[in-house]
């Protein structure tokens, strides 16, 4: 049992009506639709450039629209965005690592011990560790610890797999599937397929 949490059903609602995002004044998509709701995945698809981070981060809340409509929760504390950079402490241990992120961003809602989160993931024999030491997929599997560690309702996730092997795809998927079960609501942008995802959402078109 990876999670333990139970979000309530049908609470989140996501949805944009033709969506236009601009960075720098140049225009990077136009006309995005999408709805979702609680234990609803959809995976973001697009060629590189197509705006995907782009759009992770517009539902995040970091980036503005510059066209359409957006509905999103706007309390940012039902939010994990896990973008390409892993947001480590780099000279922090893996179970300071960890620790930090259950006590600030935390809400009480997981009851799964640290050390059983880092024993899921495979790194429970680094978990003295300082992170600058760890491999790449490690620092990826530790950093996607804090899904768990700190239990939000909705999951943005950038290439997710990126740097994972076949056991830390597996783990993912395990816990998407989990998280999606308890009502939770996961949008990830990958160029990889992610097996927990129902929907496709495709971006692209706008010529640079
Ligand atoms: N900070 C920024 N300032 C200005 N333009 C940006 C910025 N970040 C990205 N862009 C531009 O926005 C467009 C979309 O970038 P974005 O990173 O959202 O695409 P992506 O689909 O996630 O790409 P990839 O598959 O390569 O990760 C690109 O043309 C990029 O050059």
């Amino acid at each position: 049992m990876i999670n333990s949490y139970n979000f309530p059903q049908s609470d989140i609602f996501i949805e944009g009506k033709s969506l236009s995002c601009h960075r720098s004044a140049r225009l990077v998509f136009t006309d995005l639709d999408f709805s979702l709701q609680s234990g609803m995945a959809m995976m973001v698809r697009g060629a590189n450039g197509s705006g995907k981070t782009s759009l992770l981060r517009i539902l995040a809340g970091f980036l503005p629209i510059s066209g359409g409509s957006l509905k999103r929760p706007e309390t940012s504390s039902l939010y994990h965005y896990i973008g390409h950079q892993n947001a480590l402490k780099k000279q922090k241990t893996v179970m300071e690592n960890l620790s930090f992120w259950a006590a600030f961003h935390g809400n009480g809602m997981s009851s799964i011990s640290p050390a059983d989160i880092l024993q899921a993931a495979g790194i429970d024999g680094l978990v003295d560790m300082k992170t600058a030491a760890l491999s790449s997929g490690q620092q990826r599997r530790l950093a996607l610890t804090r899904l768990i560690a700190a239990p939000r309702p909705i999951w943005l996730l950038d290439e997710p797999l990126n740097g994972l092997d076949d056991n830390g795809k597996d783990w993912l998927t395990d816990m998407a599937q989990a998280h999606l079960a308890q009502n939770g609501l996961i949008i990830a942008a990958s160029h990889e397929q992610l097996s927990f995802t129902t929907h496709d959402l495709m971006i692209g078109g706008v010529k640079p």
